[in-house]
Protein backbone atom coordinates (compact mmCIF):
# COMPACT_ATOMS: atom_id res chain seq x y z
CA UNK A 1 0.00 0.00 0.00
CA UNK A 2 2.78 1.88 1.36
CA UNK A 3 4.70 1.51 -2.16
CA UNK A 4 1.25 1.98 -3.96
CA UNK A 5 1.23 5.87 -2.74
CA UNK A 6 5.11 6.10 -3.69
CA UNK A 7 4.35 4.98 -6.83
CA UNK A 8 1.42 7.03 -7.55
CA UNK A 9 3.70 10.13 -6.23
CA UNK A 10 6.43 8.99 -8.12
CA UNK A 11 3.45 9.30 -11.26
CA UNK A 12 2.03 12.45 -10.72
CA UNK A 13 5.63 14.28 -10.24
CA UNK A 14 7.00 12.48 -13.17
CA UNK A 15 4.10 14.27 -15.44
CA UNK A 16 4.43 17.73 -14.47
CA UNK A 17 5.47 18.81 -17.62
CA UNK A 18 2.31 16.68 -19.24
CA UNK A 19 -0.15 18.45 -16.73
CA UNK A 20 1.63 22.16 -17.47
CA UNK A 21 0.47 21.07 -21.05
CA UNK A 22 -3.33 19.97 -21.11
CA UNK A 23 -4.20 20.21 -17.50
CA UNK A 24 -3.11 23.75 -16.73
CA UNK A 25 -4.67 25.20 -19.95
CA UNK A 26 -7.88 23.44 -19.41
CA UNK A 27 -8.37 25.01 -15.82
CA UNK A 28 -7.52 28.01 -16.75
CA UNK A 29 -10.90 27.74 -19.93
CA UNK A 30 -12.81 26.30 -16.75
CA UNK A 31 -12.45 29.16 -14.59
CA UNK A 32 -12.30 31.51 -17.41
CA UNK A 33 -15.21 30.67 -18.83
CA UNK A 34 -19.05 32.18 -17.23
CA UNK A 35 -21.10 29.53 -19.65
CA UNK A 36 -20.49 26.71 -21.92
CA UNK A 37 -20.44 28.11 -25.79
CA UNK A 38 -18.79 26.90 -28.90
CA UNK A 39 -15.67 29.52 -27.78
CA UNK A 40 -15.46 27.01 -24.75
CA UNK A 41 -15.51 24.31 -26.61
CA UNK A 42 -13.23 25.39 -29.30
CA UNK A 43 -10.41 26.71 -26.80
CA UNK A 44 -11.01 22.75 -24.65
CA UNK A 45 -10.28 21.33 -28.45
CA UNK A 46 -6.96 23.42 -28.80
CA UNK A 47 -5.42 22.54 -25.21
CA UNK A 48 -5.98 18.79 -26.19
CA UNK A 49 -4.49 18.75 -29.88
CA UNK A 50 -1.83 20.73 -28.42
CA UNK A 51 -1.28 18.30 -25.30
CA UNK A 52 -1.17 15.31 -28.14
CA UNK A 53 -4.19 13.75 -27.47
CA UNK A 54 -4.89 13.31 -31.00
CA UNK A 55 -7.69 15.08 -33.67
CA UNK A 56 -9.31 11.73 -33.49
CA UNK A 57 -9.52 11.39 -29.37
CA UNK A 58 -10.06 15.32 -29.04
CA UNK A 59 -13.37 15.16 -31.29
CA UNK A 60 -14.46 11.78 -29.59
CA UNK A 61 -14.11 13.38 -25.83
CA UNK A 62 -15.77 16.65 -27.20
CA UNK A 63 -18.55 14.93 -28.70
CA UNK A 64 -18.77 13.07 -25.50
CA UNK A 65 -18.95 16.51 -23.16
CA UNK A 66 -21.24 18.25 -25.56
CA UNK A 67 -23.42 15.09 -25.00
CA UNK A 68 -23.56 14.86 -21.29
CA UNK A 69 -23.52 18.87 -20.92
CA UNK A 70 -26.88 18.56 -22.94
CA UNK A 71 -28.42 15.32 -21.04
CA UNK A 72 -27.99 17.16 -17.70
CA UNK A 73 -28.46 19.97 -18.43
CA UNK A 74 -24.45 21.59 -17.04
CA UNK A 75 -24.28 25.28 -16.98
CA UNK A 76 -21.28 26.03 -15.40
CA UNK A 77 -18.01 25.48 -17.21
CA UNK A 78 -15.90 24.11 -13.82
CA UNK A 79 -18.95 20.88 -13.90
CA UNK A 80 -17.46 20.00 -16.97
CA UNK A 81 -14.36 18.93 -15.53
CA UNK A 82 -15.07 15.86 -14.00
CA UNK A 83 -16.77 14.62 -17.21
CA UNK A 84 -13.76 15.38 -19.31
CA UNK A 85 -11.97 12.80 -16.64
CA UNK A 86 -14.51 10.55 -17.45
CA UNK A 87 -14.41 11.01 -20.93
CA UNK A 88 -10.82 10.93 -21.58
CA UNK A 89 -11.09 7.10 -19.04
CA UNK A 90 -13.40 5.97 -21.68
CA UNK A 91 -12.04 6.91 -24.77
CA UNK A 92 -8.83 4.70 -23.29
CA UNK A 93 -11.12 1.99 -22.59
CA UNK A 94 -9.56 -1.11 -24.55
CA UNK A 95 -10.62 -3.65 -21.63
CA UNK A 96 -8.27 -5.10 -19.06
CA UNK A 97 -4.56 -5.02 -20.26
CA UNK A 98 -3.42 -8.47 -19.84
CA UNK A 99 0.68 -9.33 -18.98
CA UNK A 100 0.61 -13.26 -19.86
CA UNK A 101 3.66 -13.51 -20.84
CA UNK A 102 5.22 -13.13 -17.89
CA UNK A 103 3.66 -16.27 -16.08
CA UNK A 104 4.12 -18.14 -19.25
CA UNK A 105 6.88 -19.60 -21.65
CA UNK A 106 6.55 -16.95 -24.03
CA UNK A 107 8.81 -15.09 -26.99
CA UNK A 108 8.51 -11.74 -27.19
CA UNK A 109 9.24 -9.54 -30.19
CA UNK A 110 9.89 -6.05 -29.67
CA UNK A 111 9.99 -3.43 -32.71
CA UNK A 112 10.82 -0.15 -32.64
CA UNK A 113 12.93 2.50 -34.73
CA UNK A 114 16.35 3.67 -33.79
CA UNK A 115 16.73 6.09 -31.47
CA UNK A 116 13.27 5.33 -29.50
CA UNK A 117 14.81 3.37 -26.45
CA UNK A 118 14.26 -0.01 -27.46
CA UNK A 119 17.67 -1.34 -26.06
CA UNK A 120 17.17 0.46 -22.79
CA UNK A 121 13.74 -1.11 -22.70
CA UNK A 122 14.74 -4.23 -23.44
CA UNK A 123 17.09 -4.53 -20.49
CA UNK A 124 14.63 -3.04 -18.31
CA UNK A 125 12.19 -6.03 -19.05
CA UNK A 126 14.39 -8.15 -18.85
CA UNK A 127 15.61 -7.17 -14.94
CA UNK A 128 12.22 -6.84 -14.22
CA UNK A 129 11.36 -10.35 -15.51
CA UNK A 130 15.00 -11.68 -13.63
CA UNK A 131 13.25 -10.11 -10.47
CA UNK A 132 10.48 -12.33 -10.55
CA UNK A 133 13.31 -15.20 -11.01
CA UNK A 134 12.62 -16.02 -14.83
CA UNK A 135 15.04 -17.58 -16.74
CA UNK A 136 15.65 -14.64 -19.66
CA UNK A 137 17.07 -15.04 -23.21
CA UNK A 138 18.10 -11.61 -25.49
CA UNK A 139 18.00 -11.87 -28.88
CA UNK A 140 19.96 -9.33 -30.59
CA UNK A 141 18.31 -9.98 -34.05
CA UNK A 142 18.81 -5.58 -34.46
CA UNK A 143 21.51 -6.63 -36.87
CA UNK A 144 21.56 -3.77 -39.17
CA UNK A 145 22.47 -0.64 -36.51
CA UNK A 146 26.11 -1.21 -35.50
CA UNK A 147 26.88 -1.31 -31.94
CA UNK A 148 23.54 -2.43 -31.21
CA UNK A 149 24.59 -5.98 -30.25
CA UNK A 150 27.64 -4.41 -27.66
CA UNK A 151 24.85 -2.22 -26.32
CA UNK A 152 22.75 -4.94 -25.64
CA UNK A 153 25.37 -7.60 -24.14
CA UNK A 154 25.77 -4.28 -21.52
CA UNK A 155 21.60 -4.55 -20.58
CA UNK A 156 22.36 -8.46 -20.58
CA UNK A 157 24.93 -8.24 -18.05
CA UNK A 158 23.38 -5.82 -15.99
CA UNK A 159 20.18 -7.61 -15.95
CA UNK A 160 21.98 -11.18 -15.75
CA UNK A 161 20.47 -12.89 -18.51
CA UNK A 162 22.14 -14.60 -21.60
CA UNK A 163 22.49 -13.12 -24.76
CA UNK A 164 22.43 -14.92 -28.34
CA UNK A 165 23.80 -12.26 -30.95
CA UNK A 166 25.01 -12.38 -34.75
CA UNK A 167 27.74 -10.90 -36.44
CA UNK A 168 27.01 -7.21 -37.57
CA UNK A 169 24.35 -7.66 -40.85
CA UNK A 170 23.95 -11.03 -40.89
CA UNK A 171 20.45 -12.58 -40.92
CA UNK A 172 18.18 -11.34 -38.22
CA UNK A 173 16.05 -14.44 -38.56
CA UNK A 174 19.31 -16.96 -37.76
CA UNK A 175 19.37 -14.83 -34.37
CA UNK A 176 16.17 -15.79 -33.74
CA UNK A 177 16.52 -19.34 -34.95
CA UNK A 178 19.55 -19.36 -32.74
CA UNK A 179 18.05 -18.32 -29.59
CA UNK A 180 14.77 -20.11 -30.74
CA UNK A 181 16.83 -23.02 -30.09
CA UNK A 182 19.15 -21.73 -27.24
CA UNK A 183 15.71 -20.84 -25.51
CA UNK A 184 14.03 -24.70 -25.40
CA UNK A 185 17.56 -26.37 -24.74
CA UNK A 186 17.86 -24.31 -21.89
CA UNK A 187 14.38 -24.27 -20.68
CA UNK A 188 14.07 -20.48 -20.48
CA UNK A 189 11.09 -19.05 -19.45
CA UNK A 190 11.03 -15.53 -21.48
CA UNK A 191 12.64 -14.86 -24.59
CA UNK A 192 13.03 -11.04 -25.80
CA UNK A 193 14.18 -10.42 -29.10
CA UNK A 194 15.39 -7.21 -29.96
CA UNK A 195 14.58 -6.50 -34.11
CA UNK A 196 15.08 -3.86 -36.45
CA UNK A 197 12.40 -1.14 -37.25
CA UNK A 198 13.39 0.79 -40.33
CA UNK A 199 10.09 1.74 -41.30
CA UNK A 200 10.81 3.58 -44.76
CA UNK A 201 10.66 -0.29 -46.45
CA UNK A 202 7.58 -1.36 -45.13
CA UNK A 203 7.66 -3.95 -47.22
CA UNK A 204 11.07 -5.73 -46.51
CA UNK A 205 10.06 -4.78 -43.00
CA UNK A 206 7.04 -6.67 -42.95
CA UNK A 207 9.02 -9.55 -44.68
CA UNK A 208 11.89 -9.91 -42.06
CA UNK A 209 9.03 -10.00 -39.16
CA UNK A 210 7.39 -12.19 -41.02
CA UNK A 211 10.04 -14.66 -41.94
CA UNK A 212 10.98 -14.60 -38.12
CA UNK A 213 7.70 -15.03 -37.04
CA UNK A 214 7.27 -18.34 -39.41
CA UNK A 215 10.60 -19.68 -37.60
CA UNK A 216 9.19 -19.36 -33.92
CA UNK A 217 5.70 -20.49 -34.90
CA UNK A 218 7.70 -23.79 -36.65
CA UNK A 219 10.45 -24.20 -33.59
CA UNK A 220 8.42 -23.40 -30.67
CA UNK A 221 4.86 -23.34 -31.05
CA UNK A 222 4.30 -23.92 -27.42
CA UNK A 223 5.59 -20.32 -26.51
CA UNK A 224 2.77 -17.81 -25.94
CA UNK A 225 3.69 -15.14 -28.15
CA UNK A 226 4.02 -10.90 -27.74
CA UNK A 227 4.89 -8.21 -30.11
CA UNK A 228 5.52 -5.03 -28.32
CA UNK A 229 6.37 -1.42 -30.08
CA UNK A 230 8.61 0.97 -28.52
CA UNK A 231 7.84 4.34 -29.22
CA UNK A 232 9.48 7.81 -27.85
CA UNK A 233 6.42 9.80 -25.86
CA UNK A 234 9.04 12.92 -26.75
CA UNK A 235 7.78 12.53 -30.18
CA UNK A 236 4.71 13.21 -29.51
CA UNK A 237 2.33 12.44 -32.95
CA UNK A 238 5.24 10.71 -34.36
CA UNK A 239 5.08 8.51 -32.34
CA UNK A 240 1.39 7.46 -32.99
CA UNK A 241 2.57 7.62 -36.75
CA UNK A 242 4.99 5.01 -35.97
CA UNK A 243 2.25 2.94 -33.75
CA UNK A 244 0.30 2.95 -37.13
CA UNK A 245 3.12 2.36 -39.19
CA UNK A 246 4.02 -0.85 -36.97
CA UNK A 247 0.56 -2.06 -36.79
CA UNK A 248 -0.06 -2.34 -40.08
CA UNK A 249 3.26 -4.90 -40.65
CA UNK A 250 2.38 -6.91 -37.13
CA UNK A 251 -0.02 -7.82 -35.08
CA UNK A 252 1.06 -5.76 -32.22
CA UNK A 253 -0.35 -6.69 -28.57
CA UNK A 254 1.10 -3.70 -27.00
CA UNK A 255 3.22 -0.59 -26.80
CA UNK A 256 5.91 0.50 -24.34
CA UNK A 257 6.26 4.54 -24.13
CA UNK A 258 9.62 5.86 -22.68
CA UNK A 259 11.02 9.29 -21.91
CA UNK A 260 8.10 9.48 -19.93
CA UNK A 261 10.04 11.53 -17.37
CA UNK A 262 9.75 14.78 -17.71
CA UNK A 263 8.03 15.36 -21.19
CA UNK A 264 5.47 17.35 -22.12
CA UNK A 265 3.54 15.36 -25.02
CA UNK A 266 2.45 12.40 -22.21
CA UNK A 267 -0.72 12.45 -23.81
CA UNK A 268 0.07 10.87 -26.50
CA UNK A 269 -0.75 7.59 -24.63
CA UNK A 270 -4.19 8.93 -24.67
CA UNK A 271 -4.37 8.84 -28.65
CA UNK A 272 -2.50 5.51 -28.60
CA UNK A 273 -5.11 3.75 -26.40
CA UNK A 274 -8.10 5.71 -28.01
CA UNK A 275 -7.17 5.50 -31.60
CA UNK A 276 -5.92 2.40 -31.96
CA UNK A 277 -6.71 0.35 -29.32
CA UNK A 278 -3.77 -0.71 -28.33
CA UNK A 279 -2.67 -1.55 -24.92
CA UNK A 280 0.10 1.02 -23.68
CA UNK A 281 1.84 -2.06 -21.50
CA UNK A 282 4.95 -0.05 -20.04
CA UNK A 283 6.14 3.58 -19.69
CA UNK A 284 9.56 4.18 -19.13
CA UNK A 285 10.23 6.43 -16.44
CA UNK A 286 14.39 7.27 -16.58
CA UNK A 287 17.21 5.72 -17.78
CA UNK A 288 18.13 3.41 -15.44
CA UNK A 289 17.07 -0.94 -14.57
CA UNK A 290 14.23 0.01 -12.42
CA UNK A 291 12.95 2.63 -14.18
CA UNK A 292 10.26 0.72 -16.40
CA UNK A 293 6.56 1.00 -14.96
CA UNK A 294 3.67 -0.80 -16.00
CA UNK A 295 0.59 1.65 -17.42
CA UNK A 296 -2.83 1.90 -16.26
CA UNK A 297 -4.95 4.40 -17.78
CA UNK A 298 -6.84 5.09 -15.37
CA UNK A 299 -4.08 5.63 -12.85
CA UNK A 300 -2.55 7.50 -15.54
CA UNK A 301 -5.43 9.93 -15.90
CA UNK A 302 -6.11 10.13 -12.74
CA UNK A 303 -2.21 11.29 -11.71
CA UNK A 304 -2.43 13.51 -14.67
CA UNK A 305 -5.29 15.55 -12.86
CA UNK A 306 -4.32 15.18 -9.70
CA UNK A 307 -3.68 18.55 -7.92
CA UNK A 308 0.05 17.40 -6.82
CA UNK A 309 -0.06 19.73 -3.24
CA UNK A 310 -3.23 17.97 -2.52
CA UNK A 311 -0.86 14.46 -2.88
CA UNK A 312 1.71 15.71 -0.54
CA UNK A 313 1.79 14.34 3.07
N1 LIG B 1 14.80 9.74 -19.57
C1 LIG B 1 14.66 8.58 -20.18
N2 LIG B 1 15.58 8.19 -21.06
C2 LIG B 1 15.44 7.00 -21.66
C3 LIG B 1 14.31 6.17 -21.42
N3 LIG B 1 14.44 5.07 -22.19
C4 LIG B 1 15.59 5.21 -22.89
N4 LIG B 1 16.20 6.38 -22.60
C5 LIG B 1 17.45 6.92 -23.15
O1 LIG B 1 17.29 7.12 -24.54
C6 LIG B 1 18.53 6.93 -25.21
C7 LIG B 1 18.36 5.97 -26.37
O2 LIG B 1 18.15 4.71 -25.86
P1 LIG B 1 18.58 3.37 -26.60
O3 LIG B 1 18.14 2.24 -25.82
O4 LIG B 1 19.99 3.48 -27.04
O5 LIG B 1 17.63 3.47 -27.82
P2 LIG B 1 17.73 3.09 -29.27
O6 LIG B 1 18.69 4.01 -29.92
O7 LIG B 1 16.32 3.08 -29.69
O8 LIG B 1 18.29 1.67 -29.36
P3 LIG B 1 18.15 0.90 -30.70
O9 LIG B 1 16.74 0.95 -31.10
O10 LIG B 1 18.62 -0.43 -30.35
O11 LIG B 1 18.98 1.62 -31.71
C8 LIG B 1 19.51 6.47 -24.14
O12 LIG B 1 20.28 7.55 -23.72
C9 LIG B 1 18.61 5.99 -23.01
O13 LIG B 1 19.21 6.09 -21.75
C10 LIG B 1 13.32 6.62 -20.47
O14 LIG B 1 12.30 6.00 -20.18
N5 LIG B 1 13.56 7.84 -19.88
Amino acid sequence: MAEEKGFFKRLVSGLTKTRDNIVSGMDSIFHGFSHIDEDFYEELEEVLIMGDLGVQATEDILDDLREKVKERHIKEPSDCRQILIDSIKEQMDVGETAYEFEGRTSVVMVVGVNGVGKTTTIGKLAGKLRAQNKKVILAAADTFRAAAGEQLKEWANRAQAELIGGQEGSDPAAVVYDAVQAAKARHADVLLCDTAGRLHNKKNLMEELRKMNRIIDREYPEAFRETLVVLDATTGQNALQQAKDFKDVADITGIILTKMDGTAKGGIAVAIQAELGIPVKYIGVGETIEDLQKFDADTFVDALFAVPEEKEE
